[in-house]
């Protein structure tokens, strides 16, 4: 039975696949067809479909998990895309093979039905906050470039990417910008809280910036916020005061008011596409760093580290956020980043599997 582990978020449904390197000869003679056939499509191929995609680039070698070696496989396609999956799986044979998939994730509830219906299977179900450290904790261990930092953020065009040894980690501010946002403070690997969170996350990025740019994706969102100046849509603290608000130490060019210049007809009539892509982007980004920031003081957390999706290929983000920790907490915040930043979950949730899951298997939540 091939091991996956499953994280059917709001936005994306992220799949991570072991696939054993270590086979004997032996194991190789009884592996059944089928078995064989899915092992070579999931690992052959990066595209599946129109829309799901292999990130062959975090993939992960000679790992071993409960004894065996191999390679971690990072597939991801949109949730709403869910039927074309199961169809999919259905046409692979992966229904006849695979009777437990573990999943988490709201939709390893929402889609439960789904899964028994369609193609057979049952959900085992794992909450995706444990899984989510779970997989952080496997996966740096595993992975010793894992973690890193801005250095030089305040100065986006010369700023790079630094390892950061995150092999004591806690006590640390999770920060996970999926389609909404959770902020956790963990102090073990067993131990942590949910502390805040927002509605306000990826999934108001991705939408606003459909609304008010006609793009479609999240690429083409991210490519037109490159391409934009903020500037031209926010109200600046010296559009407000001239300068800067000197009294509380407010520089000029800090935004005081998101979208603030967009009351005017004439602001609108010049504003690009690309300067509201950009506003979207620092507002949604900006707002996220404030309350990660206040729920690092208010824990006295100085480590704060942001996963999820909303980073992917989104250094303007990462750049903001690790700008913003260092600057409102004058140095004392340092803002971390992993690589494989949106697959947490689905990591976690795999090393949950073990081949006696089915005999245990029950409907409730297992933990
Ligand atoms: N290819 C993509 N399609 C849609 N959203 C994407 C994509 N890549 C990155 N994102 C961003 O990631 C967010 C989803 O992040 P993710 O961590 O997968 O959350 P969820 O578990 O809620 O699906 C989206 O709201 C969007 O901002
Ligand atoms: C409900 C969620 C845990 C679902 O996770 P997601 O699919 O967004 O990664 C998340 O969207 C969230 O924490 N939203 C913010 C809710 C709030 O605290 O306002």
């Amino acid at each position: 039975m091939p091991w996956f582990g499953m994280d059917i978020g709001g936005t994306l449904t992220k799949l991570v696949y072991f696939e054993p390197k270590d086979i004997t000869p032996d194991e190789l003679d009884k592996e059944a067809e089928i078995l064989s056939n899915i092992r070579k499509y999931l690992t052959k191929n990066s595209a599946y479909g129109k829309t799901g995609h292999r990130d062959t680039h975090l993939q992960m070698d000679d790992v071993e998990i409960r004894g065996r070696r191999g390679s971690l496989h990072f597939i991801r396609f949109p949730t709403a895309e869910m039927s074309n999956f199961l169809s999919l799986a259905k046409s692979k044979g992966m229904a006849q093979l695979v009777t437990t998939v573990c999943a988490t994730g709201g939709g390893a509830f929402k889609f439960e039905e789904n899964f028994r219906k369609e193609v057979n299977m049952k959900l085992a179900k794992f909450d995706e906050l444990d899984a989510l450290i779970k997989g952080i904790l496997f996966t740096e261990t595993h992975n010793r470039s894992e973690c890193y930092y801005w250095e030089n953020a305040s100065d986006i065009s010369i700023s790079e990417e630094k390892a950061f040894d995150f092999s004591q980690p806690y006590p640390f501010i999770l920060v996970n910008v999926g389609s909404g946002v959770s902020v956790l403070a963990v102090h073990g690997p067993d131990n942590y809280k949910r502390i805040s969170g927002t509605s306000l996350g990826g999934g108001t990025f991705l939408g606003l910036c459909c609304l008010l740019t006609g793009c479609h994706t999240f690429e083409e969102a991210i490519q037109l916020a490159t391409k934009g100046d903020h500037r031209n849509v926010d109200k600046l603290v010296k559009d407000i005061y001239g300068g800067d608000y000197e009294r509380f130490a407010l520089p000029g060019d800090l935004v005081a008011s998101s979208f603030g210049q967009m009351n005017s007809k004439e602001r609108r009539n010049t504003v690009s596409r690309e300067d509201l892509a950009n506003a979207t982007l620092v507002t949604i980004t900006n707002n996220i760093g404030s309350i990660a920031r206040m729920c690092a003081s208010n824990e006295k957390i100085d480590k704060v580290v942001f996963v999820g999706n909303f980073l992917r290929v989104n250094p303007i983000s990462m750049k903001l956020l690790a700008y913003a920790m260092d600057y409102w907490s004058k140095g004392t915040l340092k803002a971390l980043f992993l690589e494989h930043e949106g697959y947490f979950g689905a990591i976690g949730c795999l090393l949950q599997f073990n081949g006696e899951l089915n005999s245990h298997f029950s409907n409730e939540l297992l933990t």
